[in-house]
């Protein structure tokens, strides 16, 4: 580089440099005003994930974007990432209680990460809290005595027996409700172990979201859903959408979505373990689609085995399913080892009009976590 590169280039930087550090200074405003958002919406009960407000303002900006010449979809990306902080504020406020007459909130298994994440939402909502683990069974009386809610969340394999076994003279108008991610036994075990209130409730999030916002939460009725009204309402107020379902079709779907994706990500790791794979090799050579596989593969071996093993071995059912996925694999090998190339192509094309509009929209999905994966990169 010359002399005079050297110098334009400065002089530009300096200036992008004073344009970068006015978006600090906007951007410390933007959170500055959503807080007042945040303090009125909390004073009115309202929570803060309002998802028309938010279409409304992306469509304004996108078009305003296009007319100076900016990427809509530019603006859309930071938009929302900006929204995603807005959530998080929502923290240092706390929530709307929507009973605040209700008696404590028993936590059985509330030193788990998921049973913690409750636990934080609702004193942050007011209520008050109690966690029963292990060690405090004996004390169990004075615990449950006066609780409005009891939530049980303890691992799958002793959930049921743990209801039966412990959970049969809780106050009768206490709610029983757990979230396990299987629906069916537990929600029998609640009704058979108590005569009052019970819903079933599966968490589709890990305890590390930052925030509800946006997440799901499926929600089996059991009994007297007029009396949990009110819980429901107080998990969307944290921003979460309720989705209800039969037991049944709640589990059958678990199958896929759980038992066998995290089966064959495990079985992808494995493999990857018993060929040896050298991973930092091959992340040198990663396309960003296999930085996002290597992600999701990866990250289920950074979290406890005993969690996935849960999952995995809950239904029998599951079972099923993925015996049905290793005879569809050797059925694609015998194309590959037969070498008929045309015969793969026709099944292609046949699961592909089976995915119909589902593939051109996760295509438009996938393209903007790719391109954020390639964002993270920094070598
Ligand atoms: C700040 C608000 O709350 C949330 C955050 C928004 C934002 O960061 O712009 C927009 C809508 C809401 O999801 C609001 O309602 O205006």
């Amino acid at each position: 580089m010359n002399e005079r590169t050297t110098a334009e280039l400065e002089n530009l930087r300096g200036l992008i440099d004073g344009v970068d550090q006015q978006l600090i200074h906007l951007l410390r405003k933007r959170l500055d005003l959503v807080a007042q958002v945040g303090a009125v919406k909390h004073g009115a009960g309202l929570p803060i994930y309002a998802p028309q407000r938010e279409a409304a303002m992306l469509s304004k900006r996108r078009d305003e974007a296009e007319k100076m010449n900016v990427s809509p979809q530019l603006i859309e990306d930071i938009l929302r990432r900006l929204m995603r902080e807005s959530y998080l504020n929502e923290k240092d406020i706390g929530f709307k209680q929507v009973n605040p007459n209700l008696g404590h909130v028993v936590i059985v298994g509330g030193s788990g990460k998921l049973g913690g994440l409750f636990s934080q939402m609702l004193v942050l909502s007011g209520y008050q809290v109690k966690v029963i683990d292990k060690d405090d069974w004996a004390r169990a009386d004075e615990i449950f005595d006066g609780a409005g809610l009891v939530i049980v969340t303890v691992p799958i394999g002793i959930t049921c027996e743990l209801i039966k076994d412990k959970l049969t003279s809780l106050p009768a108008n206490c709610i029983l409700a757990d979230l396990t991610s299987i629906k069916g036994e537990p929600v029998e075990a609640m009704l058979a172990a108590h005569s009052g209130p019970v819903v079933g409730l599966h968490p589709m999030f890990g305890p590390d979201v930052g925030s509800l916002a946006k997440q799901v939460v499926v929600v089996c009725h059991g009994r007297d859903s007029d009396k949990y009204q009110w819980l429901l309402e107080q998990i969307e107020i944290w921003g979460a959408r309720i989705v209800e379902a039969e037991p049944e079709k709640h589990d059958k779907a678990m199958q896929l979505v759980q038992a066998m994706r995290h089966f064959s990500s495990f079985v992808y790791g494995f493999n990857l373990y018993k060929e040896e794979a050298d991973i930092e090799s091959l992340l040198q050579f990663s396309s960003p689609i296999y930085r996002l596989e290597l992600a999701m593969v990866g990250r289920l071996f950074a979290q406890s085995p005993d969690l996935y093993a849960d999952i995995i071995f809950a239904q029998k059912e599951s079972m099923q399913a993925i015996g049905d996925y290793l005879d569809n694999y050797s059925h694609a090998l015998s194309l590959l080892q037969a070498g008929d190339r045309e015969a793969f192509v026709a099944e292609f094309k046949e699961v592909a009009q089976w995915f119909g509009d589902f593939a051109p929209q996760f295509q438009r999905e996938s393209r903007a976590m790719l391109q954020s994966v390639n964002d993270m990169k920094t070598g």
